[in-house]
């Protein structure tokens, strides 16, 4: 279904149940595409707070090195402490081995029983949902949200029908491999993160030798 089609009722405190989003990615480094998207999907849905959750093991993404847990915990708290309405939640690191979306909502539901769930996502992540585990349940645990994202196709083809709403937020091409490639390069990431993110990975030397 498409945006205009989503129910999104009134926010938490007019009456409504809360609205609580889920903004799940590994964040390695997190970049303004992703405070972007999650802003914009805020607005739109009358969203109440954004939690983002940094993976623990992304398993996805065993293929290549991944900075420690740690380091893209720290570099989320940093990106999003200006934003009263966003937090960071380490679940998804403190539960151990690799990370599900379908236990993080379990356990995000299990925390907040009275909130809604609405999951945040890319066009590219939306396009492999059906590979992630357990898929079929997903649906049933959270509204998902996916939003567009430069050079991939958003489409809700092939997923359940009033599971998914599709989101246009202003394109920032910006990926987390670019990030790291260029603090490889020693080309500047200013701009394409916060501030505070450049200046953590300068500190850590992260990414220098990839
Ligand atoms: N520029 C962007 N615009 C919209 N969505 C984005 C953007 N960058 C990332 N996302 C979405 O944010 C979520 C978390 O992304 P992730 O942490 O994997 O960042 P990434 O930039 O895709 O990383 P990598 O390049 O390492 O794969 C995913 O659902 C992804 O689609
Ligand atoms: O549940 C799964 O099997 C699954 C497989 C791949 C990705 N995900 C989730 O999708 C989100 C984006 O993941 P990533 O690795 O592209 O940053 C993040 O919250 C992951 O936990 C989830």
């Amino acid at each position: 279904m498409g945006e205009q089609d989503m129910p999104t009722g009134p926010a938490h405190g007019a009456g409504g149940k809360r609205r609580l989003g889920v903004m799940g990615g590994t964040f390695d480094p997190i970049h303004h595409g992703h405070l972007v998207a999650a802003s914009e999907v805020a607005a739109r849905f009358h969203l109440d707070e954004v939690v983002f959750v940094p993976t623990g093991q992304p398993w996805q993404k065993s293929h290549r090195k991944v900075a420690p847990a740690e380091d893209r915990y720290l570099m989320t708290v940093i990106a999003t402490a200006e934003n009263p309405q966003f937090s960071v939640s380490r679940i998804d690191i403190d539960r151990g081995g690799p990370t599900y979306t379908a236990d993080t909502l379990r356990d995000l539901r299990a925390i907040n029983p009275a909130a809604d769930l609405f999951f945040i996502t890319g066009a590219d992540a939306l396009a492999q949902i059906l590979t992630w585990r357990n898929s079929e349940e997903l649906f049933s645990l959270a509204h998902f949200v996916g939003v567009t994202r430069p050079g991939h196709h958003l489409t809700d083809a092939g997923l359940p029908k009033g599971g998914v709403s599709l989101v246009e937020v202003p394109a920032l091409a910006i990926s987390s491999t670019d990030c790291r490639a260029r603090v490889a390069k020693g080309d500047p990431v200013w701009y394409l993160v916060p501030d505070g993110v450049v200046r953590y990975i300068a500190k850590r030397e992260l990414y220098r030798g990839e």
